[in-house]
């Protein structure tokens, strides 16, 4: 049977088969062998044993991989934004998009608090770079219908500064659902695990969350970007003009003849996305290459 890894505990994996069933499953010999870690998010191949219990035979390949925490195959990051208290860096939302088109995974742009000032402005900045984005209140519940519509049938992880409303978003998606894992960390001693243990979860608008108790954000502050040579394939919206620059090296900062940078003045591409993309280049030229993986 195929199923994927909800969460793991003490040696035992927890896979769901697609219906909701969890059977805590042990790793075969074979897969401690070939030393492969089975991680939340697997999609694996398992029997179901006589005594209830199963056995993983097998990990599919994985689409992509987090180390902090440890997932597996998230389909697409919800970044959450705020225009009011606090007012996000759109800096913020453009480090973890790149960090996203680098894993093979959607960014959806949500901006929330939209009770307290229009998230309209940031919604349109994102849809026309090519990201899905919407405004919601989770004090209201305005929005949350299509963000439910947005997150079903996908495995998404939830980020976005402190602050901005995450647990509110998530509670108004479901509601109890911050209890629920307060008393999973309760159990697993707070403290001890909280930046590591992570599970999935299956909300009832048939959308899956991969969560850490206490709903602390899905921590992409450390993980690392790219050569600075790859960045700017990480800007959406910059493929129709990075061919079309002077020079074939064009780092498109301050080039002349630079496609990218004129597509900036002639207001096709934001000049907030443009600003977060020479903010990125300037950090990945610190970074020697042989520094990398
Ligand atoms: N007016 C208004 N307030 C909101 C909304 N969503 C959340 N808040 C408030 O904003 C504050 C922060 O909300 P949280 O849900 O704790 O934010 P968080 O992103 O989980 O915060 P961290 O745990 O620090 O990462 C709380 O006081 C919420 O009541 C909203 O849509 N409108
Ligand atoms: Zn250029």
């Amino acid at each position: 049977m195929e199923g994927i890894i909800f969460k793991a505990l003490s040696g035992f994996y927890y896979v769901d088969d697609g219906t909701g069933t969890l059977t805590s499953c042990r790793g075969r010999g074979k897969l401690r062998h070939e030393k492969v870690t089975p991680l939340v998010g697997d999609r694996v191949e398992f029997t179901s044993l006589d005594n209830g219990q199963g056995a993983l035979d097998a990990i599919l390949p994985r689409k992509n991989q987090f180390a902090r925490p440890a997932v597996a195959n998230i389909d697409q990051l919800v970044i959450i934004a705020s225009q009011s208290i606090p007012v996000t860096d759109p800096f913020l939302i453009d480090r973890v998009i790149a960090i996203a088109e680098g894993n093979g995974c959607e960014s959806i742009v949500c901006v929330n608090k939209c009770d307290l000032a229009s998230g309209e402005e940031l919604v349109s900045l994102y849809r026309n770079a090519g990201y899905q984005a919407l405004a919601v209140s989770a004090e209201t519940g305005e929005g949350i219908d299509q963000l439910q519509a947005l997150i079903a049938g996908k495995v998404s992880a939830f980020t976005g500064n402190s602050g901005v409303g995450k647990s509110s978003i998530l509670n108004a998606l479901e509601p109890g659902i911050a209890l629920k894992t307060g008393e999973v960390s309760d159990k697993l001693g707070r403290g001890r695990h909280t930046t590591r243990h992570v599970e999935l979860v299956r909300l009832s608008c048939g959308g899956v969350v991969a969560d850490t108790p206490g709903f602390s954000s899905f921590d992409v502050d450390k993980m690392e970007l790219c050569r600075k040579e790859e960045l700017a394939g990480r800007f959406r919206e910059f493929a129709p003009y990075v061919d079309q620059c002077q020079f074939q090296d064009c780092a498109h900062v301050k080039e002349k003849g630079c496609a990218v940078l004129a597509a900036v003045k002639a207001g096709k591409i934001a000049k907030s996305r443009h600003e977060s993309y020479v903010r990125l280049y300037e950090q990945a030229k610190q970074i020697p290459d042989w520094e990398r993986k």
